[in-house]
């Protein structure tokens, strides 16, 4: 059984590409999932999609998403632009003759956030200041948006610097930063707790979770690792923003 609550939407950013925000994104749906929400993410942006035998394009990101979410969006706005080379947007879409842009991007996204749930995410492409074309970034994207921020730091080392830079430039943007999950890339990491000590001083937004490394890849274990912004505030509060 589902529950009606306000609406809550995050743009899914991280300190680099392969930290972990579809990992994370994934547990949060499960989390809003298991407590009775409708929630759902988009992958506006997919480079590296593979190839099936009709020759259709597939996302491999878009699919996990899906896969714990509880609303089941139709492809066209799980993964609206899907792009064969595993690199930056702006280079995939030039591979195949094509140019991204912010506009058209954030056309792509409204049309999915039309769906009615009540936990959303959109997930990014690489880090905030990824290019879609020469002009454009990612961050152009949750800019017109509008919409406050989550940010994956991949824990490792050189996180500290990447997070501390793209908190600086999420807020010289204009976007709240809704706040950080810790995720850890690996079982085992020097000055780990040292260096979530001095994320959680340094970083001016509350830090959601610490998400221990999971050696199976499995989400279903972790969603009392995490938290929603939403879930900071008191339920009441929750229900009426
Ligand atoms: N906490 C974790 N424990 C175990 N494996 C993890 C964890 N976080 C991420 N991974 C693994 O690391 C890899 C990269 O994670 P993920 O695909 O979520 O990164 P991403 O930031 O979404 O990358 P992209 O920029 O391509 O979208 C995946 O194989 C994922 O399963
Ligand atoms: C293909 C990859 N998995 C991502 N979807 C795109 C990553 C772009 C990174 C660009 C960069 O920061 O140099
Ligand atoms: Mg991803």
């Amino acid at each position: 059984m589902s529950i009606a609550t306000a609406r809550h939407a995050y743009f899914v950013t991280g300190t680099d590409t392969d930290v972990g925000k579809t990992f994370v994104s994934s547990l949060l749906l499960a989390r809003a999932s298991s407590q009775g929400y409708d929630c759902f993410a988009i992958k506006p942006i997919s480079a590296g999609c593979s190839t099936d035998a009709s020759g259709n394009l597939h996302s491999d990101d878009a699919q996990c998403l899906q896969q714990y979410a509880s609303i089941k969006l139709v492809e066209e706005l799980l993964a609206p632009i899907k792009l064969p080379a595993a690199t930056s947007p702006h280079i995939a879409a030039a591979q195949v003759g094509e140019r991204l842009q912010a506009g058209r991007v954030v056309g792509h996204i409204r049309a999915g956030l039309s769906t009615r749930a009540s936990r959303i995410l959109v997930e990014g492409a690489g880090g905030w200041r990824v290019p879609i074309n020469m002009q454009e970034c990612i961050s152009d994207v949750a800019k017109q948006l509008r919409l406050p921020v989550i940010l994956v730091v991949g824990i490792r080392l050189g996180c500290l610097n990447h997070a501390l830079l793209t908190a600086e430039l999420i807020m010289r943007d204009g976007l709240p930063l809704a706040g950080w999950v810790a995720n850890c890339l690996h079982a085992e990491e020097p000055f780990m707790a040292e260096q979530i000590e001095t994320l959680t001083k340094k970083l001016s937004a509350p830090c959601l979770g610490i998400v221990p490394y999971a050696a199976n890849g499995q989400v279903a274990d972790l969603i009392d690792s995490i938290r929603w912004p939403s879930e900071l505030v008191s339920p009441a509060a929750d229900d009426k923003n």
